[in-house]
C-alpha cells in the first residue's frame, strides 16, 4: 500500500483489474484471484524491493568450496543478502523504481527460487514452505483494500514525501506505521446491500 500510494498510476491500474475482475460482485474472495496478474506484480515488485527476510536463513559449507574465485572454507557461516541482490543494477533496470510493469514485461521471472536475482522466499532445499499460504494471504487483503475503498494520503503528505524508513532486524518491517485515508466505493455494494446506507 504504502508503495502503489506513492504511484496513482499503479494504484488506478491495479484497482481496475481488481473491479473488473469482481465486477458488482460485492465482495472480494479467493475464487477470482488466479485472474489478477497485475496485483501478483505489485506484490512481487513489492518483494523485489522489501524482502520481508532480508538476509534469508545462514547456511553453512560443510566441504571447502571456490564462488567465483573466492575460497570458501568448509564450516563458514554464509549470508546471503536477497535485500540487495533485489536491488543490483547489473540485474534489474532503473533497479530502486517500483515498477511492477518489468514483472508484467519479463513474466518469467517468478519468486520460487529459480530466479537468483528475485529469492523473497530463498531458494533450494530450504526455502520458504509458506510460500502457498503467504501468497494468497498477501493478495486477498490487498485485492479487498483496493476493491472496496479509494485511498488517499492525510493532509499535507505529498507521495513522494512518504517515509519509507524500514527496521531492518532477521525481518524487516516499517519503522513508521502507514496512515491512509480509506473512502469507501459505495457502487461497488449496490446489487449486493453489503452497505446499508
Ligand atoms: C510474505 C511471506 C513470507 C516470506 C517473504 C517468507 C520468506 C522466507 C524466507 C526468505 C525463508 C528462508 C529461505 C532460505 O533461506 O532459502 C523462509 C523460511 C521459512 N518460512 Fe517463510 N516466508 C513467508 C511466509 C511464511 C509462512 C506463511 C510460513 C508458514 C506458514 C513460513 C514458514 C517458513 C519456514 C518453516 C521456513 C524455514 C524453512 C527451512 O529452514 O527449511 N513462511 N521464509
Amino acid at each position: 500500500m504504502a508503495e502503489i500510494i506513492k504511484k496513482p498510476k499503479v494504484m488506478e491500474r491495479a484497482q481496475s483489474e481488481v473491479r473488473s475482475v469482481y465486477g458488482n460482485k460485492g465482495y472480494v474472495d479467493e475464487s477470482e484471484l488466479h485472474q489478477l496478474t497485475y496485483l501478483k506484480c505489485v506484490i512481487n515488485e513489492t518483494l523485489r524491493l522489501h524482502p520481508p527476510v532480508p538476509l534469508l536463513i545462514q547456511r553453512e559449507n560443510k566441504e571447502p568450496c571456490q564462488i567465483k574465485g573466492y575460497q570458501i572454507p568448509a564450516n563458514s557461516r554464509i549470508i546471503i543478502n536477497a535485500w540487495a541482490i533485489g536491488r543490483d543494477p547489473r540485474y534489474w533496470v532503473d533497479a530502486m523504481d517500483f515498477k511492477p510493469e518489468r514483472f508484467v514485461d519479463d513474466y518469467l521471472i517468478d519468486n520460487r527460487g529459480t530466479n537468483f536475482e528475485f529469492i523473497p522466499f530463498g531458494g533450494g532445499r530450504r526455502m520458504c514452505p509458506g510460500i502457498a499460504f503467504a501468497s494468497p494471504n498477501m493478495e486477498l487483503p490487498l485485492a479487498q483494500f483496493l476493491y472496496h475503498f479509494d485511498w488517499k494520503l492525510p493532509d499535507g503528505i505529498k507521495n513522494d514525501e512518504l517515509d519509507m524508513t524500514e527496521l531492518f532486524g532477521i525481518t524487516t518491517r516499517r519503522r513508521n506505521h502507514l496512515c491512509l485515508i480509506p473512502i469507501i466505493v459505495k457502487d461497488m455494494h449496490k446489487d449486493n446491500n453489503v452497505i446499508s446506507s
